[in-house]
């Protein structure tokens, strides 16, 4: 896949007084992915998806929004993006059909009924039409802002913490939203602090860490690459020290001697350090256990070593 809709070249952002936001992003964005951008708080993030839209100016560096510049061809560039802002601001009075619609004309673009009804109909709006905003539910009013964001036909669509605050059920709705709005040809960005959204959603991975990014990659080989299992076994009896056959980087006795925990992945099988060598070695030193489970680092526990080794 190499079909680029965003690229982005050499951003700096420094703000006035001096704080260095952004420095050095590269970064390219393929046309129909999903991609999640992960930082934690302060990293960058919304600077970054604001010099993009064209809200904030780069002190440095370009951005291409499907070829137009985001500074010098402004306007094209903006009316090919939809942002869909964290919070809920509305006009309360309106009618949902009434706010879309208006949206539209922000762009400068000419009414067309028969869109706005299409955007609407996806995102189960339609027999709200007629609703004020005021009498709608709290995933009702976000599916509104996605409609707004929509309502100009954009072919990216920006997602600033879709589903901050939301309880699970509405965050699960969401991405099903989401993904429907994938399938209609939109490409997505979002930005989340749930890594479990991430991980749920999003075909790659970008991590924004004190304005620079230090990792993009398809989420499959990221989980792959960077994630490790881990095999605990509860011994017999316990170890006061791993006898010399066990000793490996790889092994470690916690709950006082009671545990056994091997941590490995692809590259112990490589280097003859796999499960059947391990099990093997226990039978000879005579080291019995009896239970075992298995555990698989997520996403989380991969973002939180990435941001801790760079910290
Ligand atoms: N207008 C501004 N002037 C000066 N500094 C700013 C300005 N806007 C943001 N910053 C600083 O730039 C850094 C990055 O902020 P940004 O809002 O882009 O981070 P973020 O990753 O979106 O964080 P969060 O997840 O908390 O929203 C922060 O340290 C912030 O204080």
């Amino acid at each position: 896949m190499n079909d680029p809709i965003i690229s982005i070249t050499g951003l700096n952002k420094t703000y006035q007084g001096g704080f260095q936001a952004l420095t050095h992003v590269d970064l390219t964005i393929q046309r129909g992915e999903i991609f999640a951008l992960l930082g934690p708080n302060g990293a960058g993030k919304t600077t970054l998806i604001s010099v993009v839209c064209g809200l904030v100016n780069p002190t440095q560096g370009q951005v291409l929004i499907d070829g137009f510049d985001s500074v010098r061809d402004y306007r094209q560039a903006r009316e090919r993006i939809g942002l869909v802002p964290q919070e809920l601001t509305n006009e309360a009075f309106e009618t949902v059909w009434n706010t879309v619609s208006f949206s539209r004309g922000l762009f400068g673009k000419a009414p067309n009924p028969a869109h706005i009804e299409k955007v609407l109909k996806s995102l189960t709006l339609w027999d709200k039409r007629h609703n004020r905003l005021m009498t709608l539910s709290g995933g009702m009013k976000r599916r509104v802002l996605i409609a707004k964001a929509l309502s100009h036909e954009p072919r990216i669509l920006f997602l600033d913490e879709p589903t901050a605050g939301v309880d699970v059920e509405l965050r699960r709705d969401m991405w099903e939203v989401v993904r429907g709005l994938r399938e209609s040809g939109v490409t997505i960005i979002l930005t989340t602090h749930y890594i479990e959204e991430a991980e749920e959603m999003a075909d790659r991975i970008g991590v924004i860490n004190r304005g620079e990014i230090v990792l993009v990659e398809e989420k499959a080989a990221l989980m792959q690459k960077l994630g490790s299992k881990q095999l605990t076994l509860q011994l017999q009896s316990p170890l006061t020290q791993l006898p010399n056959a066990l000793q490996h980087e790889a092994l470690s006795l916690t709950a006082n001697g009671h545990e056994l925990v091997y941590t490995y992945d692809g590259r112990q099988e490589e280097e003859g350090h796999g499960i059947p060598a391990l099990l093997a070695t226990l039978e000879r030193e005579g080291i019995t256990f009896k239970d075992l489970h298995t555990r698989q680092s997520s996403l989380e526990d991969i973002f939180v070593d990435l941001v801790k080794e760079r910290a």
